[in-house]
């Protein structure tokens, strides 16, 4: 959904600018991510962000707003400040006659707190672990490992931990970072030769709070250092606090110590909530939005989106602006109309899964005449690295899979090798008929193996909407069967 809504930002964006415009300095945009109200996006240099801020900023507020359908701010990160500890904005300053200190700024989202997480039987377990090691940092439970599935409230609970902590103690310094941010700096320092200062970088901080682990598995060097981390924080009596899409033993290619390490302390899952829950959710959310929405309609929602507490807030906040936008009531109908709006591109996104980087590897290596090892392997060899360079770009391309899984995919540690790879064939495409001809034709043909399989989903699901919404579920009695 994220990545389809960068797909359409951008392409919006390009309607309202110069070609020339376009290219140097949007097209190179990156999406870093998108929190509650904050769009961040990653600008090639310094140079271009203050281009953007300067000029542009308006602009991509606006065309944020539309396409998302509700305001969004927008952050922009130059690669060179994503490289720096951008987490720990450590503002030394001195004043007459005082020590130097140190101000630390958090990077957390303030509105993530105990207090609006709404608690069931699904997340009590994660929720109860959460707020003893809020409440006693570094000797609850450490590390706290927390996982469940996609948008079940693992970021937000962990941020709570990370929130009640510096309201009782405004001077502790807590970071949240991502695997993938930790990552990334990494293999910048690797890159500028400035290891040890990133080594330093995590291990003076009071409470670390890693966002999806599971991306360490198969990194070998992210998992040396991140295993020298956890070992300096932990011997001094830190809080490590962890989140993953499931639980340790399920990471593939995760060495054995650091699995044994985050079993150490307790390892809570967050299961998807039931229907109760999913009232109390979107009646809160309603609130906190100024949505007004009758029972019947909320009851509707939570009957309908049963396993992703995001998409049933997104339900809600795209029924409002629908509601604004088409100057219609919030109601039972416009429920229907969005639900099966959503369902077909839920589909579509169903449909390129399936046909995943394995054809799009396939369709390539026929067409070039290369063994799909050959792609996955190691060899530079011009035809096989040419082939390897146009499978990559189209998973992108058309498959918008993130680089990290294309990385992998392809058997490379570094997704920077992917970002290359689609330069490369970009510029290729620019300057060079025939491989634009050939990139055209084979994404054509994806595009109708996507068809394909639309087509088979669609008649399995069998009018998916008139089951679920046209008045067949009786909302009140609703359970999850
Ligand atoms: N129990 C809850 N009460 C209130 N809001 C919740 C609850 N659980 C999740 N949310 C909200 O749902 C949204 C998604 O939650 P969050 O980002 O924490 O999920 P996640 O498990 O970290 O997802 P991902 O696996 O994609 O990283 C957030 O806006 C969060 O505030």
């Amino acid at each position: 959904m994220v990545n389809n809504f960068f797909e359409e930002f951008l392409r919006n964006i390009r309607k309202r600018t110069k070609q020339s415009l376009f290219k140097t300095l949007f097209s190179k945009l990156e999406l870093i991510d998108i929190n509650e109200n904050t769009l961040r996006l990653k600008v090639k240099d310094k140079v271009a962000k203050n281009l953007i801020i300067k000029h542009h900023l308006g602009l991509l507020r606006e065309v944020a707003e539309k396409t998302y359908g509700r305001k969004l701010e927008v952050e922009l990160i130059s690669s060179e400040e994503l490289n720096q500890p951008q987490q720990l904005e450590l503002d030394l300053f001195k004043t007459k006659g005082e020590e130097r200190r140190e101000t630390f700024k958090s990077n957390l989202n303030p509105k993530y707190t105990f207090e609006n997480f709404v608690v069931g039987a699904s997340n009590q377990f994660a929720h109860a672990a959460a707020l003893a090691v809020a409440e006693n940092p570094g000797r609850a439970y450490n590390p706290l490992f927390i996982y469940g599935g996609v948008g079940l409230g693992k970021t937000h609970l962990m941020q709570a931990i990370g929130n009640f902590i510096l309201r009782n103690n405004p001077g502790k310094k807590v970071v949240y970072l991502t695997t993938e941010t930790f990552m990334n700096q990494l293999i910048e320092a690797l890159k500028s030769d400035n290891i040890q200062e990133f080594k330093e970088r995590y291990r003076n901080v009071d409470v670390l709070l890693i966002d999806d682990i599971q991306f360490i598995g198969g990194k070998e060097r992210t998992q040396i250092e991140f295993f020298h981390t956890f070992n300096a924080l932990y011997d001094a009596g830190k809080q490590v606090v962890i989140t993953s899409d499931r639980p340790p033993k399920d990471i593939p290619t995760l060495t054995e110590r650091l699995r044994s390490r985050f079993e150490w302390g307790l390892i809570a899952d967050i299961q998807p909530p039931d229907f109760e829950t999913r009232v109390a959710i979107l009646k809160r959310k309603a609130e906190e939005e100024g949505i007004e929405v009758s029972d019947k309609v909320i009851k509707l929602i939570a009957s309908i989106i049963k396993s992703n507490i995001r998409q049933l807030e997104g339900a809600l906040i795209k029924l409002k602006a629908k509601s604004n936008l088409e100057g219609k009531p919030i109601n039972e109908k416009l429920v229907r109309e969005l639900f099966s709006e959503e369902r077909s591109s839920e589909d579509r996104e169903k449909a390129l899964r399936e046909v995943s980087l394995n054809t799009i590897k396939k369709l390539v290596g026929k067409e070039l005449k290369v063994d799909v090892e050959l792609l996955e392997g190691p060899s530079r060899k011009k035809n096989i690295a040419f082939a390897r360079q146009i499978a990559m770009y189209l998973s992108k391309k058309v498959g918008n899979y993130p680089y990290t899984q294309i990385a992998s995919a392809f058997n490379r540690d570094d997704h920077t090798t992917v970002i290359h790879a689609v330069r490369k064939v970009e510029e290729m495409i620019n300057s060079d008929e025939s491989v634009k001809q050939l990139v055209n034709n084979l994404e054509l043909r994806i595009r109708e193996a996507i068809e394909r399989r639309l087509q088979v989903i669609h008649s399995t699901v069998d009018n998916y909407v008139d089951n679920y919404v046209d008045n067949k579920i009786d909302v009140d009695n609703s359970n999850d069967s």
